[in-house]
């Protein structure tokens, strides 16, 4: 018995694409397949770039995501920042499991190709800043290394200009009538906040009473999801790190590992931590 091979085109797949858009016009493809470019001829350079070319493209995702989430909430209208925040989890989620492939990659295999990496760094992630202001973390030196790009400066900078998205839940807070003492006066968003005693009695009167505040709770929440998950994330990092270059110094000039392991201090939302141990 002889069948033919199976024809898609028979079934109604559309095969001629001269004057139609295709798969790979709409995607662009041609531009992000064309942008690996290993500079050394060790065999894991291409996984490394790959690595880190894809986690760009999830932070750009994750970027868009939280400026919604912030603009949502200073409209007053925090359901659909919920959602966008949930996706924020899961993108965070999504680039926790990546580091499942990155790990397969032994030292003597980095080694190959490490020394050509030069002083680039994950440091120098202007995306990676950008999240981390976006998010509440801020500090203005951070912005050093960009110095040479007056074009991303002026994005982080933009971003620095604007209330962050723990700074836009606080000023919910206080639309809905909790007092938050100097974060409801603050007009300097380029800085680090102090932690604030008002705004930690404000959150654990909403944990208090869950159904009266059901909408600052639910958003409260997403915010502890979020950090969660982007700790995950700090962590896997450094233990990636350790596995691969030890304690080595970093490309980019900081201790390394040492450098890592105390940025997993660094808290985005500190009273919704503290609000745990006063409930
Ligand atoms: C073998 C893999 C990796 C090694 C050995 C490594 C190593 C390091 C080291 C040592 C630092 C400290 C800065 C320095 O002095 O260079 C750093 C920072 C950083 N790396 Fe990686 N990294 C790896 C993979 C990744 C991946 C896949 C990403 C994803 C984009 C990434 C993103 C970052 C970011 C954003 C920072 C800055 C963190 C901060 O300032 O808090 N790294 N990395
Ligand atoms: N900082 C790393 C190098 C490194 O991982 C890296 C180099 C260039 C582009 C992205 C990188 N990823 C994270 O830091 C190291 O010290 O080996």
């Amino acid at each position: 018995m002889s069948s033919k091979p199976y024809d898609p085109g028979e079934d109604g797949a559309e095969m001629s694409f001269r004057e139609k858009m295709s798969y790979s016009d709409y995607l662009h493809l041609e531009k992000v397949l064309d942008a690996q470019e290993p500079i050394s001829a060790a065999h894991d350079e291409l996984l490394f770039i790959i690595q880190h070319q894809t986690s760009e493209l999830w932070m750009k995702l994750a970027i868009h995501e939280i400026t919604s989430a912030i603009e949502a909430i200073r409209n007053d209208d925090p359901q659909p920042a919920f959602k966008m925040l949930t996706r924020v989890a899961r993108i965070f989620e999504q680039l926790n499991n990546a580091w499942d492939v990155l790990r397969t990659m032994t030292p003597s295999e980095y080694t190959e190709f490490r020394a050509s990496l030069g002083q680039s760094s994950g440091f120098q992630s202007y995306q990676y800043r950008a999240i981390e202001f976006l998010a509440g973390n801020r500090n203005v030196a951070m912005l050093g290394p960009h110095a040479h790009r007056p074009d991303i400066i002026e994005k982080l900078e933009g971003i620095l200009a604007h209330p962050s998205l723990y700074d836009e839940a606080l000023m919910l807070l206080s639309r809905r009538g909790f007092d938050i003492g100097e974060d409801a006066a603050r007009t300097d968003w380029r800085t680090k906040r102090p932690e604030n005693e008002q705004v930690l009695e404000a959150w654990k009167q909403v944990y208090s009473a869950p159904g009266t505040y059901w909408e600052l709770y639910e958003l409260a929440e997403k915010l502890v999801d979020f950090e969660d998950y982007f700790r995950r994330w700090r962590f896997n990092h450094v233990t990636t790190v350790e596995r691969v270059i030890g304690f080595k110094r970093g490309t980019g000039g900081t201790s390394g590992t040492s450098y890592l392991k105390k940025m997993l201090e660094v808290e985005l939302f500190p009273e919704l931590w503290r609000v745990r141990t006063v409930l």
